[in-house]
C-alpha cells in the first residue's frame, strides 16, 4: 500500500493473531451444519440445508444472484439471527452456547453503514492505536473526529472495517466490503484482507465482483435460491459446472 504507515500494519498484525500463524489450509474455523431459514408467515425459505466449512487462514468468497441468501448466511454466523434448524460451530463449539457479545467480538461483521461515526475511543484504544487502525483501513487520521453523517459511503465502509478490526476478531464477515470504493482504495483494502488471512484470520466475503473473488479468495461458494450449489477453489472457477456460475464467469470476462 502506497501511503501505508509501517507502524499501522505492525500494530494490527501484532494484535491477537497466532504468531506462528501461517496459513493452515485444512483447519475449519466455522462449521455450518444443515442451516435452514424459513419465514413461516410468508411461506418463504431463505436458506435450505446449508452445510459449509469456513477455513482458518483463507478467504472464502460467497457469490450468488441477488436474493439468494448470501447476507442471511453471513448474519447467522454471529447470531444476528437464530437458526430455527441447523447449527453453527466456532472452533468446534456450538455458537448458541457462547456469550453473544463475546461471539460478536470474535466473529466481526463489517456493517455496510456507520450511523454513529468513528467511535473507536470508546473501545479503550489509545489515540495512536485508533489512528493506526484508520490508516490500516486506508483512511487518514482526520477521520478520527468525523461524525458518521460527514462520511461518504465508501469512507463509512472503511471506518466500519477499522471499527471491526479494533475488536481483534478471529473471523471477519464482509458483505460487499468494497462496493463503494474506488479502484485504489479497493486494492488497498484487498491487500489488508490478504495480510489478515495470512496471519490466520478466517474471512468470509460476499462479493458481486467475480474479478475480486478471483483476485483474493481462496475458496468460492455459490448460493442459488438459498442452497449451496457449488464450492470450488477460486483458481478452479473456470471449471465450475453450475449454469449460474458459468453465466457469472461469462459476464465478468
Ligand atoms: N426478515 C426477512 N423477512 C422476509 N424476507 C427476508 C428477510 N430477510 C431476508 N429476506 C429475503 O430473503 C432473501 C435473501 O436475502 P439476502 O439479503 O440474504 O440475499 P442476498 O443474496 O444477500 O441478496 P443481495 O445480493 O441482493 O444483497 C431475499 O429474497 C430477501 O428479500
Amino acid at each position: 500500500m502506497a501511503d501505508f504507515e509501517d507502524g499501522a500494519r505492525e500494530h494490527l498484525l501484532s494484535l491477537n493473531f497466532d504468531e506462528n500463524g501461517g496459513v493452515n489450509g485444512s483447519e475449519t474455523k466455522i462449521h455450518v451444519k444443515d442451516l435452514t431459514r424459513t419465514i413461516d408467515d410468508k411461506g418463504l425459505t431463505i436458506l435450505q440445508h446449508v452445510t459449509l466449512d469456513i477455513p482458518r487462514g483463507k478467504i472464502m468468497g460467497i457469490i450468488g444472484p441477488s436474493g439468494s441468501g448470501k447476507s442471511t448466511l453471513l448474519r447467522a454466523l454471529n447470531r444476528l439471527w437464530e437458526p430455527p434448524s441447523g447449527t453453527v460451530f466456532l472452533d468446534g463449539k456450538d455458537i448458541t452456547g457462547v456469550d453473544v457479545l463475546e461471539l460478536r467480538r470474535k466473529v466481526g461483521t463489517v456493517a455496510d453503514n456507520v450511523r454513529y461515526g468513528p467511535q473507536l475511543k470508546g473501545k479503550k484504544l489509545r489515540d495512536d492505536e485508533v489512528h493506526k487502525l484508520l490508516t490500516f483501513a486506508d483512511l487518514d487520521s482526520s477521520f478520527f473526529n468525523k461524525q458518521g453523517s460527514e462520511l461518504s459511503v465508501g469512507q463509512a465502509q472503511r471506518v466500519a472495517l477499522a471499527r471491526t478490526l479494533a475488536n481483534e476478531p478471529e473471523v471477519l464477515l464482509l458483505d460487499e466490503p468494497t462496493s463503494a470504493l474506488d479502484p485504489i482504495s479497493t486494492q488497498n483494502i484487498e491487500d489488508v484482507l490478504v495480510k489478515l488471512k495470512n496471519r490466520g484470520m478466517a474471512i468470509a466475503m460476499v462479493s458481486h465482483s467475480i474479478k475480486q473473488i478471483q483476485r483474493i479468495a481462496d475458496v468460492v461458494c455459490l448460493l442459488v435460491g438459498g442452497e449451496i450449489v457449488e464450492v470450488l477453489n477460486s483458481n478452479q472457477l473456470s471449471e465450475a459446472m453450475h449454469p449460474m456460475a458459468r453465466r457469472f464467469l461469462e459476464l465478468s470476462s
